[in-house]
């Protein structure tokens, strides 16, 4: 920041005569979801500092293949190209959604703001208006998060499981089209999308438990920018920041990836003395038959001490094991 401010699409000249109007350069995959989460960063950033922004187009290795997530290292593939550009000075600003971020910090990049979450929850949307117990034994659903996958199979319904890729068109196609009697979703991106009323069922998190981070966004910026200030000022939610950082903490914890099957929901909830984190967890099997399942709660001031605690306990029932029998 140089401590002038601007309007939109306007440039501010200082008293030198400097061009001081700095537009901030978002990078951005090119998903309709991730241009529309990338725009109403831009949105915001804009409406409260004044700062003008320009949307540049980044493709990832995750766009341009068709592998399996899982097969390419996870959803950490769509994160790396924005960093880098972020890191050769690019763009000055990476917009992702926040559950698709590996949990190691990375080098020379600021998390400088976790804007307020949407509705974390999953969503079904199937034919005819069902909901996951009315599809009949043998059903399709098509799902490839490890998460989902083991989580809605430990539901016992007799549905067939099946992997399915693609941004959130292609997904709810497939049901369109009757490939699929049914695709689970975050409920975010439909919501971000306006396209929530689709959504045939709202996933209880006491059965099915979003992936940590779900439904927030990460904004970057490179660590060193005076950019970082003023978009933790303009955008960061703390609470948010809190609750996705238990989960994020408790995931890191359990050494699982961000495709692994484990499912955690950080709240803010009234307890005895004001104000406290509440946290519930599940890590499964990949085929959902065994899981831990386990709620904490602690003081908002300490959410690393909550998520370290309650992976600690879910260790000690066994969770690494759950996670990756193969090793
Ligand atoms: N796995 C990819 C991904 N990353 C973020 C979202 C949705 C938006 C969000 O959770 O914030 C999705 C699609 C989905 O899970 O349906």
């Amino acid at each position: 920041m140089t401590g002038t401010t601007t309007t939109p699409g306007t440039t501010t000249v200082s008293t030198t005569g400097e061009t001081r109007a700095r537009v901030v350069r978002i990078g951005t995959r090119a998903s309709t979801l991730a241009r529309t989460q990338s725009g109403l960063v831009a949105d915001r950033l804009t409406e409260v500092t004044g700062l003008p922004t320009e949307l540049v187009h980044i493709r990832t290795h995750g766009d341009v293949s068709t592998e399996p997530l899982a097969q390419m290292g996870g959803t950490g593939v769509f994160v790396s190209a924005l960093r880098d550009a972020l890191l050769r000075g690019d763009v000055d600003l990476a917009v992702h959604s926040l559950k698709d971020l590996p949990t190691a910090p990375p080098e020379g990049i600021a998390l400088a703001a976790v804007p307020p979450r949407e509705d974390p929850r999953d969503v079904v949307v199937a034919r005819d208006g069902l909901t996951l117990g009315e599809l009949p034994q043998g059903a399709t659903v098509g799902t490839g998060a490890p998460r989902r996958v083991a989580q809605i199979a430990a539901l016992g319904l007799g549905v067939d499981l099946v992997g399915v890729r693609g941004n959130v068109d292609t997904r709810i196609g497939k049901v369109r089209s009757g490939e699929l009697d049914a695709v689970v979703l975050a409920r975010a991106g439909l919501a971000r999308l306006d396209r929530v009323e689709e959504a045939t069922e709202v996933l209880d998190p006491i059965q099915v438990l979003p992936a940590p981070g779900q439904g927030a966004l990460a904004v970057e910026c490179r660590a060193d920018d005076d950019l970082v200030a003023t978009v933790a000022g303009a955008l960061d939610d703390p609470l948010t920041r809190a609750c996705v950082t238990v989960e994020r903490v408790l995931l890191a914890e359990l050494e699982a990836g961000c495709s692994a099957p484990v499912g955690a929901l950080a709240e803010v909830a009234m307890g005895d003395s004001g104000d406290e984190l509440w946290v519930r967890a599940v890590a499964l099997s990949p085929d959902g038959t065994l899981s831990v399942r386990r709620s904490a709660s602690g003081p908002l001031e300490d959410p690393e001490g909550l998520g370290r605690s309650l992976a600690a306990e879910m260790l000690a029932e066994g969770a690494a094991d759950l996670i990756a029998p193969e090793t």
